[in-house]
């Protein structure tokens, strides 16, 4: 700087320049000087936080179990164990609650800061639908079920205070067993949209993950959820693929699956009955399950869904045709009669098929030949189905 003071005072003797522009002009340098300065500080400041972000160690996600009373903390950390951690001086005890997501240092003793609450990405791959569309009246020949599950679902989220006056609990959850395609997951929609109830769907076999202890967290998430989004209907669908009957432990996936069970059992027993989440699960194999799901308190109410009998089939038949652009002479009795063995979904795939039959022949009209066409194209294709799982048996 000095050296600039000279080369300035040289030129201005020469210029004849006075002490006043001297100064000014100085000033003038010293201040785009600062400006330089601290823009240089700045870049440096900026560059020390990127090398510190690059060197410092990755933190460990775990989540808080509970808040212990000497200012300790039990977390489960992501790397599995759980462990009693310290909380650091610049996190209040009293912001820390059970379920959080937290961050600890590299060596998992303490806690170093609360991370946004998120949703684990499974439970968000969940279907949740906070108004389902379906209604009663769109399903066919299940009026018995779904006096059931009005009874049982509907009526304990709508009216509590009818079962407390009583004095009786209506059942936690039900089960809804039955060959494929036969509305158990129709029914489960209707119910909730019935009891403007948030419908969760998950398929169970989403539970079994193959992490170590992922699916439990999965069932504590769902139902953590499903508690905050209440009033709200848990829907298991497939619940086989965890409730099977308990097997010889081997496989880490079979223990897996066994502590996922575990997990859900835990949940269900964790609610009461007139909490405003419902649980409905539905099976294709009742037969399978371990009978500790359906004790008192867990799965309870059995609801049997059957191939619709041939009354249920001209209803669906119905239900259906009366969407469609069909010709005078359509005869749902007719259809419903030859028809045996079909299912909801069957019925509903032959419309679907005699609309296309129509329509590859230029019409914009659905006939009778059309729609016996296409049942028997569905029979051909359940005859072959029938014919691998005979087959698969066997293998
Ligand atoms: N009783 C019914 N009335 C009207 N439509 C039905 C009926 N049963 C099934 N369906 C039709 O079949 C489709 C499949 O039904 P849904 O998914 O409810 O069967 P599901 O019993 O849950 O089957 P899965 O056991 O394979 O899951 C529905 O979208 C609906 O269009």
């Amino acid at each position: 700087m000095s050296g600039y003071i000279d080369v300035i005072k040289e030129r201005s003797n020469h210029n004849n320049v006075g002490d006043d522009t001297l100064d000014r002009l100085l000033q003038e340098k010293i201040n785009s000087l600062q400006i330089e300065i601290d823009s240089l500080r700045k870049e440096l400041n900026y560059y020390k936080a990127e090398m510190e972000k690059l060197l410092s160690p990755p933190l460990i996600e775990a989540t808080v179990l509970d808040v212990m009373d000497n200012n300790r903390v039990l977390v489960r950390s992501s790397s599995g164990p759980n462990l009693l951690v310290n909380i650091s001086n610049n996190i209040k005890t009293a912001d820390i609650k059970p379920g959080m997501s937290v961050a600890l240092n590299q060596r998992g003793s303490t806690i170093i800061e609360l991370l946004k609450q998120r949703d684990d990405p499974y439970v968000k791959s969940m279907e949740i639908i906070d108004r389902p569309n379906i209604t009663y009246a769109e399903i066919g020949g299940l009026e018995e079920q779904i006096r059931e599950l009005r009874e049982v679902v509907e009526l304990p989220l709508k009216k509590p205070e009818l079962f407390r006056e009583i004095g009786i609990e209506p059942p936690k959850g039900v089960l809804l067993f039955g060959p494929p395609g036969t509305g158990k997951t129709m029914l489960a929609k209707a119910v909730a949209n019935e009891s403007n109830a948030t419908f969760i769907h998950v398929v169970a076999s989403e539970f079994a993950q193959k992490f170590v202890g992922e699916g439990a967290r999965i069932v504590k998430e769902v139902f953590e959820m499903a508690k905050k989004k209440a009033p709200s209907i848990v829907f298991i669908d497939e619940i086989d693929a965890i409730g099977a009957k308990r097997i010889e432990l081997g496989t880490s996936g079979e223990r897996e699956i066994q502590r996922t069970l575990m997990q859900l059992l835990s949940e269900i027993d964790g609610f009461k009955a007139l909490d405003n989440v419902k649980i409905i699960a539905a099976t294709n194999r009742i037969d399978i399950l371990d009978p500790a799901l359906l004790r008192p308190g867990r799965f309870d109410r059995l609801v049997e869904v059957p191939l619709p009998n041939t009354e249920g089939r001209k209803e669906i038949f119905r239900i259906y045709t009366q969407k469609m652009k069909i010709e005078e002479n359509i005869n749902n009795e007719i259809l419903a009669n030859m028809t045996e063995g079909f299912s909801g979904a069957d019925i509903k795939n032959s419309c679907v098929e005699a609309g296309y039959i129509a329509i590859r022949n230029d019409r914009n009209v659905v006939t009778m030949n059309d729609m016996l066409e296409a049942i028997d194209k569905i029979q051909k294709k359940k005859s072959i189905n029938k014919g691998i799982e005979r087959k698969e048996k066997f293998i």
